[in-house]
């Protein structure tokens, strides 16, 4: 449980975290729906790939021993005794002594085992001519030189590409059996809060958050439900809540959950066994996350911009991945050289947004992408960031050279 007397680790409340959702129901999906979704059966090809074997070239499809020795100066001539476009069903032996014209793509007659492209004949139809020998199978596609029938096309817990999807299709699958797509209802708490574009008084601005979490779920692969933002009013929050859980499998709140005295976010949930605390790192220090009264897990994130974005990082992407059934939650670590130095949070571990420069064999430089340091409040200039650099609860400076742990946001791009 997090207590409010001890922070708690990173590790901690992830642990609890991730011990606190599950991974959603399977559903079939049509190839058309299935890009970026995650795979929850293996695909299994129906027959061999490729089917039957195919030619390679346009040409003729010939005995290499009718053709041996074929040269400009020692020409063949074969009658022509099939003409075999693409999608042909025809099965007739090919017989000695004779060619069939065939099509990229057809099936090559049994008996055949060499195409000669047209390049290599006069293209007759009647009767070929042919000046090159071809080798014993040229151009022949083999059946099953893809993956054997009943060969694995697809395992469990891919995110389904463009080629992945192809290589279902291939398969002869219309559908395939996908984790569901998590929904995830995002609301902003706070009184000072605006829909952006309208105009502010004193005291407001623009609600970032919600836009912020909702774009952060779809590139996590999860299907975003902004419900926008709610005054600090507990009323309101629970009517919010309410319809948030029946329409979603998860709810991100942000703001609220510090020791101000109207923050409502932690007055309602907290009677109802959200667990709110402190965690060793900085932005992201407050922390809550529990189930609502159906059961649907709740992550209440700080209020300040860039620390609901580390937070949404480091505890809820996660989240969202095992949800979606994705056997690794996490995001690739590299590593990177400091451009500058910087001052560290005693006794939390920083994560501090960077931009990230790699020269041509791969190895980056990173410097702080806010102007004024690791600011939670630094939203504007969170844009310029590459990714985080990962400091040590024990490092307290980093110095010109040091080398750091790296979280690039480019790696491991949107599952859909
Ligand atoms: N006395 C203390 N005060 C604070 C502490 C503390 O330990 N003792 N912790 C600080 C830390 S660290 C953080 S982080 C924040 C978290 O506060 P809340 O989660 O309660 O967030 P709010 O107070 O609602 O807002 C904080 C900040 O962020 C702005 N904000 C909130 N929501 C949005 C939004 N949707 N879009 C844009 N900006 C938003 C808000 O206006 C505030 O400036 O508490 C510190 N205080
Ligand atoms: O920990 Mo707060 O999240 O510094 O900004």
């Amino acid at each position: 449980m997090v207590g409010t007397s001890r922070m708690r680790s990173v590790e901690e409340h992830l642990d609890d975290i991730l011990a606190g959702v599950r991974e959603l129901p399977v559903e079939s999906v049509p190839l058309d729906a299935a890009l970026g979704r995650v795979l929850a059966r293996e695909v299994t090809a129906t027959t061999a790939i490729p089917p039957f074997d195919n030619s390679a070239m346009d040409g003729y499809a010939v005995r290499a021993e009718d053709v041996r020795g074929a040269s400009d100066t020692a020409i063949v001539s074969l009658p022509v005794s099939a003409d075999l476009p693409a999608g042909a069903a025809a099965d007739a032996r090919l017989e000695p002594g004779t060619a069939a014209r065939i099509m990229t793509g057809a099936p090559v007659p049994p008996g055949a085992d060499a195409i000669v492209p047209v390049e290599h004949t006069d293209g007759g139809t009647a009767s070929v001519r042919v000046h090159r020998e071809p080798t014993l199978g040229a151009h022949v596609r083999r059946a099953g030189t893809d993956l054997e029938a009943g060969a694995t096309v697809l395992p469990p817990g891919v995110t389904l590409t463009s080629r992945a999807i192809a290589a279902a299709a291939s398969a002869g699958r219309a559908t395939v059996e996908v984790h569901a797509r998590p929904r995830v209802a995002v609301i902003s708490t706070g009184s000072e809060l605006v829909p952006p574009g309208e105009p502010t008084r004193r005291g407001q601005i623009p609600d970032s958050n919600s836009f912020l979490l909702a774009a952060a779920v779809a590139e996590a692969g999860g299907a975003a439900l902004r419900l926008g933002s709610v005054a600090d009013d507990v009323d309101a929050l629970r009517a919010l809540l309410e319809r948030a859980a029946r329409e979603a499998d998860a709810i991100v709140l942000s703001g609220g959950v510090s020791v101000g005295a109207y923050d409502v976010v932690k007055e309602l949930l907290a009677p109802l066994g959200v667990r709110f605390g402190t965690v060793r790192m900085q932005p992201g220090k407050p922390q809550g996350f529990g189930h609502w009264l159906d059961g649907t897990p709740i992550f209440a994130l700080p209020g300040n911009p860039v620390s609901a974005a580390v937070s949404f990082e480091v505890f809820v992407r996660p989240a969202l991945r095992r949800l979606q059934g994705l056997p690794e939650v996490h995001r690739p670590r590299s590593t990177g050289t400091a451009e500058v130095g910087w001052r560290t949070p005693p006794g939390r571990r920083q994560y501090i947004p960077v931009t990230i420069v790699r020269d041509a064999a791969g190895a980056a430089r990173v410097r702080p992408a806010t102007a004024g340091g690791s600011g939670s409040h630094l939203v504007a200039s969170l844009a310029l960031a590459d990714g985080l650099a990962i400091v040590d609860a024990e490092v307290e400076e980093v110095c010109h050279g040091d080398v750091v742990e790296v979280l690039d946001w480019r790696d491991q791009p949107p599952t859909a």
